[in-house]
């Protein structure tokens, strides 16, 4: 009896979906942007999300970090952990989901993602602020990030940077966003704070070499 309520609310919580990626392929929505940038969107490509969350949030050795910002030192508002190219991944998924995207992608980004970047926010008060994606190569090339993001959704702001109104993408539970073109130099993005109620996400992201 204990097992079956056990599972019963395993499957309330959703952490009895198997993990698993779906198709790219036609599922993929690309968005043109100003300035040779574009963005893809392809909601709920993991399934079991709500798993793939509950493993990382465990077997990551997260990184809370202080950056310098003029004379003082403050903490990073969310959680890090950078996986560099040779590093072993901390979920087999994430090595099927590199696969895919590299199978998907391939051929237009001209090399594979190498590297895994995770961004934990623990609740509403963890944040990116604007920026883009530009230590390396993402600063002068067009390039390719791409993004799964886990837990409950939070809001990716995109806004050029000559100015223009943002563009808001909420982004959870197994979805996939990819930034191309050149959408690092010329659009900046953000994950703001917010005061509303927010469970924690946390996000994956794909990097080829030398892009940061
Ligand atoms: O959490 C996200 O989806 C964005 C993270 C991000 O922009 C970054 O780590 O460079
Ligand atoms: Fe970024």
């Amino acid at each position: 009896m204990g097992g079956m309520r056990v599972a019963f609310q395993a499957s309330l919580l959703g952490l009895d979906e198997e993990l698993g990626l779906g198709p790219l392929g036609g599922s993929v929505r690309r968005t043109h942007l100003a300035h040779g940038a574009w963005i893809d969107l392809r909601p709920g490509w993991l399934s079991g999300a709500d798993t793939l969350f509950e493993r990382l949030a465990a077997v990551v050795p997260w990184q809370a970090e202080r950056r310098r910002m003029y004379d003082r030192f403050v903490d990073v508002p969310r959680l890090l952990r950078f996986y560099g190219e040779d590093e072993p991944l901390p979920d087999p998924i994430l090595d099927d989901a590199r696969r895919a995207l590299d199978a998907h992608y391939g051929a237009e980004l001209g090399e594979p993602f190498r590297t895994v970047g995770l961004c934990f926010y623990r609740d509403g008060r963890d944040s990116v602020a604007w920026h883009g994606d530009t230590i390396g190569r993402g600063g002068a090339e067009d390039t390719m990030v791409a993004i799964v993001s886990v837990g409950d959704p939070r809001p990716l702001l995109l806004r050029p940077r000559g100015g223009g109104p943002s563009i808001r993408h909420e982004l959870g539970h197994g979805d996939l966003i990819v930034m191309g073109g050149s959408c690092q130099r010329t659009w900046e993005h953000a994950i703001p704070k917010t005061a509303r109620p927010a469970g924690p996400r946390i996000s994956v992201q794909f990097r080829p070499r030398g892009v940061r």
